[in-house]
């Protein structure tokens, strides 16, 4: 199973669209994870899917299952669809993420990553602004009621105080599985230093961003390597 927290693990988001030759560039560019985007493939059968999960899995890399929902950026698929797509591929992925917004949905998820020994990542998106620190923490805590092994949150950050804040609540809870993202120009300093303030993974790109303020790979791998991350050091 992945072990979170022993050093900055690096995600890689990718849909079915120059799959192969991404997911060997981010093997070979030292990629940890590779976050399915199912949402964004052009075919959602079943076969196909497990396919690009046994490609991910033969290089020896960990996979992400995300469907992401409309109203958080995704594409319009019924919760019955995403249940379904989730109870077929667990048995074969490493993370499943669900929104903490998917209420109904959630809780199914949560319960199908559990019994299929996959880590739940309950995530929540914010493109419009970024909380205060108590709706933060009250993120966190619903997710962790729910049984989220990772809580996730990606907010829109316009000034250096959401920043700031970002950090400082990732900090307050750095016990816990976090992942943190500032998203934008501005955020973009979280997906680096949020590793010093106990976030756990990093979303990165190759070619495409999925998100605004993603770094490429490479630099970002720079970037860990500059601020002694990647031995591990917090
Ligand atoms: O939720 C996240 C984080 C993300 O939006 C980012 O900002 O890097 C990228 C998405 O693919 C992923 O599901």
């Amino acid at each position: 199973m992945l072990k979170l927290g022993e050093k900055p693990l690096i995600a890689i988001p990718v849909n079915d669209k120059d799959f192969e030759e991404t997911v060997n560039k981010a093997k070979e560019k030292g990629a940890n994870i590779i976050e399915l985007r199912i949402d964004q493939f052009r075919d959602r059968n079943i076969n196909y899917i497990l396919e690009k999960i046994s490609f991910i899995k033969k290089l020896g890399l960990y996979v992400l299952a995300t469907i992401r929902s409309k109203k958080e950026g995704g594409t319009p698929i019924s919760d019955y669809e995403r249940e379904r797509i989730f109870k077929e591929i667990a048995p074969q992925v490493d993370i499943i993420d669900i929104e903490l917004s998917s209420e109904g949905l959630r809780e199914k998820v949560i319960k199908i990553a559990k019994e299929n020994n996959c880590l739940a990542l309950v995530s929540y998106h914010d493109f419009e602004k970024t909380p205060s620190k108590e709706e933060i923490q009250k993120i966190i805590d619903k997710a962790l009621e729910l049984g989220a092994d990772i809580i996730k949150y990606a907010f829109n950050v316009k000034t250096k105080e959401d920043v700031a804040r970002i950090l400082c609540i990732t900090n307050k809870n750095k016990d816990k599985n976090i992942v943190a993202i500032g998203m934008g120009e501005l955020g973009r300093i979280t997906r680096v230093s949020g590793f010093f303030f106990g976030s756990v993974i990093t979303y990165s790109y190759i070619g495409v961003a999925f998100a605004p303020g993603q770094i490429e790979i490479e630099k970002l791998k720079d970037e860990l390597e500059f601020y002694g991350l990647l031995k591990g050091d917090k």
